[in-house]
């Protein structure tokens, strides 16, 4: 039978090409799917039906879907790191722009000159107001990156090419993210330091309980009063009441986002954009490319890469059937899937087992195809979240 994949936004066709049709159907209308490529659609708990196998974000961030929730339910959750991570690099070399000179303004200002039918005329006029619209140099100005993953690496060592200092903050640098970061960027030790030593500040980190208004009053207070704050990472890391205290009050020259809220705009000294940070062709495709591989791989053969709830975990297939097995991550569980397929007189050919926090995930393969009482049976077993069979094994 085909796997339901159900799209709750526009998923590019490269990455939708990647299923192919004899063994996938498509379809942004499902009641039971096996699995939800998503983007930025806000998932709720009841949403998800008890058939969905896997769900996959094309993008980074997974703060739109319930994750807790499908970690309960032994549901893993993908995303795409890296895959549009220069797309919002790009932006935020256009929001640093933005911030430094009058570009907005500036065009703003001459849009309004339309009247104008006489080309001399017009260039006096011009020439007269320019000086409205004057900025300054990115070149020499000091940069603050905090987080330091796909996106702010790539930010950090933008931002050095255009002859910037270069400040990070990243208490949970990964070591891979560690060895991709230019020498050149200095590490901050707090983050009070970076925001009050910084001509820009740019966010690229997530948000979780613990950064959901990270950029408080206090921080805002310690920045210079002609900084920038550039935020593509997500609304909700900064504090909204503070970002405006501290903007009416001077404290902060301006703020650049991609986030809109009511609140915000409107404000001369506020620049948005409407949440473009990774809305290029080739960004949604390598996203949508990654995600449906991820996918599939799952699907077909119980891998796991790039999960945000799951450990990672890779088996080649050498033939027989797999069974993937989802447990609580406690002592005896797999020596009880184990002991039953040992009393049914089922070989195990191959096996890989991995936890991740509270979660435990097995891929077992075996030479003979369970019989479903066994499957139910293994279900039932305390601990065990979720049992699939994939493939037959013809005997
Ligand atoms: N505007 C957009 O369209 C757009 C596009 C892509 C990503 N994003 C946002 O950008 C975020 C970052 O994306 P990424 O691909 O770089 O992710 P990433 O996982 O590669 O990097 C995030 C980094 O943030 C760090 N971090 C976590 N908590 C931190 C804290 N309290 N202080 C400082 N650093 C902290 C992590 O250690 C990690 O290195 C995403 O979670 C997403 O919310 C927005
Ligand atoms: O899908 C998008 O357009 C936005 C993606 C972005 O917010 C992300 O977290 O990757």
């Amino acid at each position: 039978m085909a796997n339901r994949i159900l799209t709750l936004n526009q998923i590019s066709v490269r990455g939708l090409d990647r299923l192919p049709r004899e063994s996938y159907e498509i379809a942004s209308e499902f009641s039971h799917p096996e699995a939800i490529l998503l983007r930025s659609h806000k998932l709720q708990p009841a949403d998800i039906a008890d058939s969905v196998l896997a769900i996959a974000r094309a993008g980074a961030g997974v703060n739109n879907i319930p994750v807790e929730e499908c970690t309960r339910r032994g549901i893993p959750v993908f995303n795409t790191p890296g895959a549009n991570a220069n797309a919002v690099k790009e932006l935020v070399a256009a929001g640093l722009l933005l911030g430094s000179r009058g570009i907005v303004a500036g065009s703003e200002y001459v849009h309004t000159l339309g009247e104008f039918t006489d080309k001399g005329e017009l260039n006096k006029t011009l020439e007269a107001n320019k000086k409205r619209f004057k900025g300054n140099e990115l070149h020499g100005k000091t940069l603050g990156v905090v987080g330091l993953g796909a996106i702010g690496s790539l930010v950090a060592e933008m931002a050095l090419t255009l002859g910037m200092e270069v400040v990070g903050y990243d208490p949970a640098l990964s070591v891979d993210a560690a060895w991709r970061l230019p020498s050149e960027v200095r590490k901050a030790e707090a983050l009070s330091s970076l925001f009050a030593r910084c001509d820009y500040v740019t966010l690229h980190l997530p948000v979780l309980d613990s950064t959901r208004g990270l950029v408080n009053a206090e921080l805002l207070s310690a920045m210079q009063p002609h900084a920038c704050l550039l935020n593509f990472a997500r609304e909700e890391i900064v504090d909204e009441a503070s970002l405006i205290q501290a903007l009416d009050a001077g404290q902060l020259r301006k703020y650049i986002a991609d986030f809109p809220t009511p609140a915000l705009i409107g404000r001369d000294d506020v620049i948005l954009t409407p949440h473009i940070g990774a809305s290029t062709d080739e960004a949604e495709d390598n996203c949508a490319v990654m995600a449906a591989d991820q996918l599939r791989d799952f699907l077909e053969n119980g891998n796991i890469r790039n999960s945000v709830n799951f450990p990672t975990l890779l088996l080649e297939r050498v033939g027989g059937c797999r069974l993937a097995v989802t447990n609580q991550n406690v002592p005896r569980t797999l020596n009880s899937v184990l002991t039953l397929l040992a009393e049914q007189n089922i070989n195990v050919i191959d096996m890989l087992n991995k936890s991740r926090d509270e979660v435990a995930y097995n891929l077992i393969d075996i030479d003979t195809t369970p019989p479903e009482a066994l499957l139910s049976q293994m279900r039932g077993l305390d601990g065990v979240t979720s049992v699939r069979l994939i493939g037959d094994c013809g005997k």
